[in-house]
C-alpha cells in the first residue's frame, strides 16, 4: 500500500494531479527582495493567511509550493529541518521550495506572501461565475447553485467542465442546501446538473488531498462524510426529485434509490463501476437496488458495473419516467410546477408514510456501507484505480 500511496504522492508533486485547495499546507517561492517601505504588517500577513483559504480557484501545485515556502520563511525563518527522504515526495517538494528561499529575511517573505495572495485573490475574483437568480441561496461555492422559484428549490451541480464530479466541498454544500431546503417554504426539492452530465460521481482527486494523519485518516474522514451525506437524503422530509439531465455515475446513481421521483433524459445513462474502482456500493444501494430491481439486476449494476440506458433504468424501476432530450427540460419543469402547487403538508406527510418504516434500516445500512468503503479505500485495488484515472491511463 505504501507503494501505491507513494505513486499518488509522486503524481501530486509532478503536477499531474490538480489537488484540491489546501494552500496552507502546500505553500511558496517568491524570491524578489523588497525595500522597507513596501513591507507588509503582521496584520496584513494574517489577513492573507485567512484570504488564502477563501480562494475560489485552485492556484495549482507550483503556486501552492510558493505559498508554503513563503509562509514557513515568514514564520520560522530559513529552512531548519532535515531534508526528507527521496521517496517522501510531497514533503521533499515542500522542503525544496522552502530551502530555496535561503536566507531571505522574514519580513520580505511576509511581504511577498501578502503580494502573492493578493494577486491570486484578484484573479480568483475575476473568475467567479455570476449566477443569474436573484434569489440564489447558499453561495458557499460556485460549484453548487441553489435557487427557489414556484414552490421548488433546485440544487444544481455546477462543474460542467468536470462533468459535475463531487468535490469534498460540494458534499458539504449539498448537505447545507438540503438542510436549508428542508426548512424553506418550497414544496418540492430538485437535484440536477448543469451541462451535458448529471454527475460523474465522486471527484477522484478528492483522494489526493492526504491529511497529516495519512491515508488511514483520509479514509476515516471520508467514511464519516459519506455517512453524513447519505443520512441527509434518508431523512429529507419533502418530496425529493432528481432531474437527470445526462449521464450519471457512482454515488449520483446510488442515492437515486433515496429519491421520491427520478426523471431522466433519454441521453442519460446510469453507471456504478464500483468493482472497476476497487470500491463497494454506497448510498444504501446495497439495499435499495435489490429491492427496486431484484437481486440479479442489482448485481449486474453494483458488482459487474453494467451501465444502464435511461430506458433500461426505467424498466427496472430506478427511473420514474424518461423524456426525449429535446423536450426534457420543458416537460419536466411543467410537470414539477404543477406538483409544487399541491398542498405541501399533505405531500410531506404522505412521503413520511411511504418512507418512514424504512428509515432506521437505511441508517444502519448506510453506516455499514460507509465502514466497508473505508477499508476499500485503503486497498491496492482502489488506489491503483484512482492512480490510473488520475494519470489519464483509465476512464470508465
Ligand atoms: C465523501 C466521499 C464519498 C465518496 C463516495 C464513493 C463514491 C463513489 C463514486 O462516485 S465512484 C465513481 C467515480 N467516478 C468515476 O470514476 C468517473 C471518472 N470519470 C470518467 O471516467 C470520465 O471522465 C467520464 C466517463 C465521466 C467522462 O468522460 P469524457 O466524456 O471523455 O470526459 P473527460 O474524461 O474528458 O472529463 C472532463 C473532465 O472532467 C474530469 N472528470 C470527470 N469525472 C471526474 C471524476 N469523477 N473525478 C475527477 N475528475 C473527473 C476529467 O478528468 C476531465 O478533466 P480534465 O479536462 O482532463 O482536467
Amino acid at each position: 500500500m505504501a507503494g501505491v500511496a507513494g505513486r499518488l504522492a509522486r503524481l501530486w508533486c509532478s503536477g499531474a494531479l490538480s489537488s484540491p485547495l489546501q494552500v496552507t499546507r502546500f505553500p511558496a517561492l517568491q524570491l524578489h527582495l523588497c525595500g522597507p517601505a513596501m513591507r507588509a504588517s503582521q496584520e496584513d500577513f494574517e489577513n492573507a493567511t485567512n484570504q488564502v483559504k477563501l480562494l475560489k480557484k485552485d492556484p495549482g501545485n507550483e503556486v501552492k509550493l510558493k505559498l508554503y515556502a513563503l509562509y514557513k520563511q515568514a514564520t520560522e525563518g530559513p529552512c531548519n529541518v532535515p531534508k526528507p527522504g527521496v521517496l517522501d515526495f510531497i514533503n521533499k517538494a515542500k522542503w525544496d521550495a522552502w530551502n530555496a528561499l535561503g536566507s531571505l529575511p522574514k519580513e520580505t517573505a511576509r511581504h511577498n506572501y501578502v503580494d502573492l495572495v493578493s494577486s491570486l485573490s484578484a484573479s480568483s475574483e475575476s473568475s467567479i461565475q455570476v449566477t443569474p437568480a436573484a434569489d440564489r441561496k447558499q453561495p458557499g461555492s460556485d460549484a453548487l447553485v441553489v435557487t427557489s422559484q414556484d414552490g421548488i428549490t433546485t440544487i444544481t451541480l455546477n462543474r460542467p467542465d468536470k462533468k459535475n464530479a463531487l468535490t469534498t466541498q460540494m458534499y458539504h454544500d449539498i448537505m447545507l442546501a438540503l438542510e436549508a431546503a428542508s426548512k424553506d417554504d418550497s414544496a418540492i426539492t430538485v437535484l440536477t446538473g448543469n451541462g451535458d452530465y448529471y454527475c460523474s460521481g465522486n471527484d477522484l482527486t478528492n483522494f489526493t488531498d492526504i491529511p497529516p494523519g495519512g491515508v488511514e485518516e483520509k479514509a476515516r474522514s471520508g467514511a464519516v462524510l459519506l455517512r453524513d451525506f447519505v443520512d441527509r437524503f434518508i431523512d429529507f422530509p419533502k418530496p425529493l426529485v432528481a432531474v437527470v439531465n445526462g449521464p450519471a455515475v457512482g454515488i449520483s446513481v446510488t442515492i437515486l434509490g433515496l429519491f421520491d421521483i427520478v426523471y431522466a433524459t433519454d441521453r442519460a445513462t446510469f453507471h456504478t463501476p464500483f468493482s472497476h474502482l476497487g470500491q463497494s456500493p454506497e448510498g444504501c444501494s446495497s439495499y435499495t437496488f435489490p429491492k427496486i430491481m431484484g437481486p440479479s439486476k442489482a448485481t449486474e449494476m453494483l458488482v459487474f458495473g453494467k451501465k444502464l440506458t435511461a430506458r433500461e433504468a426505467c424498466t427496472q424501476g430506478l427511473v420514474t419516467e424518461v423524456f426525449p432530450d429535446s423536450t426534457f427540460q420543458k416537460e419536466v419543469w411543467v410537470r414539477l410546477k404543477a406538483y409544487s402547487k399541491l398542498p405541501p403538508n399533505a405531500m410531506r406527510i404522505s412521503k413520511q408514510v411511504i418512507r418512514n418504516t424504512e428509515k432506521e434500516k437505511l441508517h444502519a445500512i448506510n453506516a455499514e456501507e460507509s465502514n466497508i468503503l473505508r477499508e476499500r479505500w485503503l486497498s491496492d485495488e482502489c488506489m491503483n484505480a484512482v492512480v490510473s484515472f488520475l494519470s489519464k491511463k483509465a476512464k470508465l
